[in-house]
């Protein structure tokens, strides 16, 4: 049970460090151009980074809603690996945007695409275990059973004789 969600778990985890790493950055910029609480207002270089950092943590949940839907229902392989890429992407969304607003774009397009495909992979896995409860009807499993048929004859027959 647990090793089917082990690496979705490590990436959530190295997700949360990675916020933290972005507060402690705005922390430090609110030091460094004197940006008191409750003002958010200050010189280009600091509301940059409280921007990103903002905009990393509104997509936050987003990202582990689908990257935990899609790694349970879906594959913990893709979903763990597509989350990895997802938090680079952050990373250099978060130093793109301290250098210029710019600079966030590309990385922001990147990490976008990722929650889409994230999205789709939960919509996908979701729906396949609706089938699964309802119609009887393992997509997922229908599909990996021709893989395996293209794959290997062999391997196919063994398959076959085990259902
Ligand atoms: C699974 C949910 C994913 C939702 C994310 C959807 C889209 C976000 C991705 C890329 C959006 C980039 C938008 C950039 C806009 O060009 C920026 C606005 C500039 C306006 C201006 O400077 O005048
Ligand atoms: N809260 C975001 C929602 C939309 C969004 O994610 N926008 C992207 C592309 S314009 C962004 O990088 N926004 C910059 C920001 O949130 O500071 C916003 O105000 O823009």
């Amino acid at each position: 049970m647990l090793d089917q969600v082990v690496y979705v778990a490590a990436v959530s985890v190295l997700g949360v460090f990675e916020q933290a790493y972005f507060s402690l950055q705005v922390i430090q910029a609110r030091r460094k151009y004197s940006v008191s609480p409750p003002s958010t207002a200050g010189p280009p270089e600091f509301e940059r980074v409280f921007r990103a950092q903002a905009n990393c943590s509104e997509y936050f949940p987003i990202f582990l809603t689908v990257l935990w839907v899609s790694g349970i229902f879906f594959s913990q392989a893709i979903s763990s690996l597509l989350g990895l890429l997802y938090l680079y992407g952050r990373y250099k969304y978060f130093q793109g945007y301290g250098k210029s607003a710019l600079g966030r774009l590309a990385p922001l397009y990147f990490s976008a695409k990722i929650l889409w495909a994230l999205l789709a992979f939960s919509t996908l896995g979701v729906l396949n275990t609706l089938n699964q409860l309802y119609f009887d009807v393992d997509f997922l499993q229908l599909l990996n059973s021709v893989e395996l048929f293209y794959s290997s004859l062999k391997k196919y027959n063994i398959y076959y004789t085990e259902l």
